[in-house]
């Protein structure tokens, strides 16, 4: 028989998800054509939020990479534009004056990131969000300038927003509606959510109409209709989509907000479809995957001519995808007249969450800060599911309690775990039984279960814990230290440890990295492991570190750095503050501060003046924009103070001036108190010592920073020594163990105090700890005084021109 010609316009996530469930049906019945304007492969557009989060990078979102379109004889034509469709020909024509003749034809545009149409919208600094080179432009504009305004306070606008706060810029979004994503959300969960971002670092202006973008060539700030004004280096546009409907629109098709499309996809043109977000169906053109792989599966079948049941619209649920921030929507969420909702708000815990019933149907829910639910609640108002009033209040609370808190086990076969793909927990266990899965990745394969935004990736894995027990290889969902390697931190280590690799090129090329540079996750990871594992001979490599590592100095909004200088146990002298206040005088310093750690923090100087600050300082470098020891706050002490009864500035002082410069997995905060008064704050810090009568107690895993921890008590000790050397082998084990860039408080948590403290608690391994943390110390120098006596380094990091 021969083959239909088939032509794909638009090679994004709906159109090739359509193809892809041709082709699942048969390979055979279609010569397979697609058109695409972007340069790209088929790539998951989802994860861009996360590219631009630094979670994962724009080569690992490839979702069909060049070799399928080859494998599966399809003929892709990237970089060309459909213009227009002669259908009376049965043809379409390319920007590139390509003619190409087709059987059946599916239009698969998707959507144009709307642009509001005001003055400056056009300058340089403007960008939406809605592909790889809008995603290009931020990273690259993060590198340069410092203030971003998004404008839009939906989904892809907060999500944007966190991307730019990860970046190190200074965020504010800014909303038209009163509350943050009013399109999915209520005003209270709004709020909340607005709360928790704060928190997370980003500014907000609501109820803002913007009017003007004003600037010379580029942006310099937003001018709002209420005649305020906010300054701006960089904006991005996040104010909605529109269907792109254009040129199906010149060609005679019918078109409303989106290609009118019937249940089987149809346009009013034969042998022409649309699916995905350019289509629109019963009035409705969806923004989300889920509804538009629905709409493909359908086409598919019905192109194929297999019998299928028509696409009847879909119900939408949404998850935010920042990290730390739980919140959940789905169908109908506001009450009205003939909807009335049913809350519960923990005011303690900051948890939210709402059902909407019209009588006893549920059609709509929001969660804030628990969102685990989610997907229970969501199977619920698709299956239009009746309520007693019993089941109520009931609903609300955390499911699993009668399966041993698995809210998984407490599924139904036919709940769903992936909303984006549609893929039922019965589908996966049948995966597991039937086609032999074993791991996540598997799963994806065989259902697309976690391929799209993959937030379902944990409750896939809950699903083959409780099917396969006991054979379940957890070590497969292990997670890799970066998108470059499917190796995690423990194999790595491992596998640097037994093949004895002693540079990062060397672990790439013996551990099959995908890259040959490495990304900026697993560049600094490698350098800490290999540091930690080969402390003596390790050569640190500066081009792996972060900035504020690679210049001594933590940088600063408008570019200066900030120099703090170490005093031990925050004791100084007038020598030292003479000099620092020369120095201040001399390069003209614009503020001095005090530190939370008790130090003092010269803040606003030029970069090419760092050396010559160091260089007068002639004081040790205070590691403040280090992953190492920071600081060791104390209190006065038994020398002043009537309540003290130990030496806190003694024991202090020791501590700082022999792990000064130690290299650790994140930045490390000490305290010691001289009584349970604690006025150091002993109890908040990576390790804390509080004095009490004879002797010490020791904290650890204490923070007082985002994510606030009390410490937890590890021992009591009689004397300053006890404690040093639990504070050796502490430390040491936290290194050799804890990821890269995970934080004491996040270690304890995950590896247990009871874990620690066994260790600890064997005196053989706790002597192994201290003797290698003696070795690691052995080799640590003053990296100011190293630099100020390095005419290279000085040259090529501080007086260059181009910022590094
Ligand atoms: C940053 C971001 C995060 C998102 N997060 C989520 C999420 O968490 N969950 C979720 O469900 N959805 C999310 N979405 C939405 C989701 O990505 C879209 O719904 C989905 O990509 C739409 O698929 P589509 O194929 O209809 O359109 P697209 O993926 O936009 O594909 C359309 C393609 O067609 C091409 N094209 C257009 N016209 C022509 C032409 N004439 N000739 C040739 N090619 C053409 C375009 O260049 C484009 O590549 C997100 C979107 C963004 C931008
Ligand atoms: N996690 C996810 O599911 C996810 C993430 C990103 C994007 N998306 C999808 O991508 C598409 C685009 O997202 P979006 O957030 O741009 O669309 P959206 O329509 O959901 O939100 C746009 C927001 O911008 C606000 N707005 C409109 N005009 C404004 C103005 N002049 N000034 C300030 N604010 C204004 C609106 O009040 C609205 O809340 C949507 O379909 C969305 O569903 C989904
Ligand atoms: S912690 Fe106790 S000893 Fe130290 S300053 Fe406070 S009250 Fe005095
Ligand atoms: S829920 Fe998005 S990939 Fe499964």
């Amino acid at each position: 028989m021969e083959k239909k010609k088939l032509v794909l316009v638009g090679n994004g996530m709906a159109g090739v998800r359509a193809i892809e469930e041709v082709l699942n049906i048969s390979k055979e019945l279609f010569e397979i054509t697609i058109f695409g304007s972007e340069p790209h492969p088929n790539y998951n557009r989802i994860l861009l939020s996360k590219v631009l989060q630094g979670d994962t990078d724009v080569k690992d979102i490839t979702l069909n990479d060049f070799d399928w379109y080859k494998e599966n004889n399809i003929q892709l034509q990237t970089k060309e534009t459909v213009i227009k469709i002669d259908s009376g020909k049965k043809l379409v024509v390319t920007d590139l004056g390509r003619m190409e003749p087709y059987d059946e034809l599916i239009l698969a545009t998707g959507s144009v990131p709307f642009i509001l149409p005001i003055p400056g919208a056009d300058k340089d600094g403007v960008t939406a969000f809605r592909d790889i080179q809008d995603t290009e432009v931020m990273l690259e504009a993060s590198k340069n300038y410092k203030k971003a305004a998004v404008i839009g306070g939906g989904l892809l606008g907060l999500e944007a927003a966190r991307g730019l706060l990860n970046l190190g810029m200074e965020v504010t979004v800014i909303h038209l509606a009163p509350y943050l994503m009013e399109r999915q959300l209520d005003p209270t969960a709004g709020k909340l959510l607005q709360t928790e971002l704060e928190k997370q670092g980003m500014a907000f202006l609501l109820e803002k109409q913007t009017k003007e973008i004003f600037g010379a060539d580029r942006v310099e700030g937003l001018r709002f209709s209420d005649g305020t004004e906010l300054e701006a280096d960089l904006v991005i546009m996040a104010v909605g989509i529109k269907p792109n409907v254009e040129m199906a629109k010149q060609s005679g098709i019918t078109v409303n907000r989106g290609i009118v499309v019937n249940d089987y996809l149809q346009t009013n043109v034969p042998d022409i479809y649309a699916v995905g977000e350019c289509a629109e169906h019963n009035g409705i053109p969806y923004g989300l995957v889920a509804p538009l792989y629905e709409q493909g599966k359908v086409l598919a079948k019905y192109i194929c001519g297999v019998e299928t049941n028509p696409y009847q619209g879909s119900v939408l649920s949404t998850q935010l995808k920042v990290s730390g921030v739980e919140v959940f929507s789905a169908g109908d969420f506001m009450e009205e007249e003939d909807k009335k909702a049913i809350k519960v708000f923990d005011d303690q815990e900051n948890i939210y969450k709402k059902m909407v019933l019209r009588g006893n149907k549920l059609v709509g829910a929001v969660l804030f800060g628990d969102s685990s639910d989610g997907n229970r609640l969501f199977s619920m108002i698709q299956k239009q599911a009746d309520i007693s009033d019993t089941m109520k209040v009931s609903i609300l609370q955390p499911l699993g309690q009668e399966t041993g808190g698995s809210l998984v086990a407490a599924m139904d076969d036919e709940e769903i775990i992936c909303g984006c793909n549609g893929v039922s927990k019965g589908a996966i266990i049948q995966a597991i039984q039937q086609k032999g899965c074993s791991s996540v990745d598997e799963i994806k394969a065989c259902t697309s279960a976690s391929r799209s935004c993959g937030g379902c990736k944990p409750l896939v894995a809950e699903v083959l814990q409780l099917t396969l027990g006991s054979t379940f290889d957890g070590s497969v969902q292990k997670e890799a230290i970066c998108t470059c390697t499917t190796l995690s931190r423990d194999e790595v280590v491992e596998e640097i440890r037994a093949k004895g690799l002693t540079h990062i090129k060397e672990v790439m090329n013996v551990l099959g990295w995908s890259t040959e540079e490495g990304c900026s996750k697993c560049r600094p990871a490698l350098n800490y492991y290999l540091g930690m594992v080969n402390p003596t001979e390790y050569e640190d490599e500066r081009e792996s570190r972060f900035v504020n590592e690679r210049m001594h100095a933590n940088i600063q909004k408008d570019g200066t750095y900030s120099v703090v200088p170490r005093m031990y146990g925050g004791v100084t002298n007038s020598q030292d503050l003479r000099r620092i206040a020369d120095v201040v005088d001399k390069f003209e310093i614009p503020l001095v501060k005090l530190t939370g750690g008790q130090r003092i923090d010269l803040l606003g100087v030029k970069k090419e003046d760092l050396p010559k600050v160091w260089k007068d300082l002639d004081m040790p470098s205070g590691f403040a924009y280090g992953k190492s020891l920071r600081t060791v706050k104390t209190c006065v002490g038994e020398q002043f103070c009537r309540f003290g009864t130990q030496d806190s500035m003694g024991l202090g002082i020791d501590l700082e001036k022999k792990f000064e410069g130690l290299q650790t997995p994140h930045k490390v905060k000490m305290a010691v108190s001289a009584c349970p008064r604690s006025c150091a704050e002993s109890g908040f810090k990576d390790i804390g010592f509080i004095g009490i009568d004879g002797g010490w107690e020791i904290y650890i895993g204490g923070n007082g920073g985002t994510h606030v921890r009390g410490g937890d008590l590890l021992y009591k000790v009689k004397t300053a020594e006890e404690a040093m050397e639990i504070t050796s082998a502490y430390l040491q084990y936290y290194r050799e163990s804890a990821n890269y860039l995970e934080r004491t408080s996040a270690w304890i948590e995950r590896v247990g105090l009871e874990h620690v403290r066994s260790v600890l608690d064997d005196q053989e391994k706790r002597k192994e700890l201290s003797t290698r943390m003696e070795e690691a110390l052995s080799v640590l120098k003053d990296p100011w005084k190293e630099i100020v006596e390095d005419e290279k380094v000085k040259k090529e990091l501080f007086e260059s021109l181009v910022m590094s």
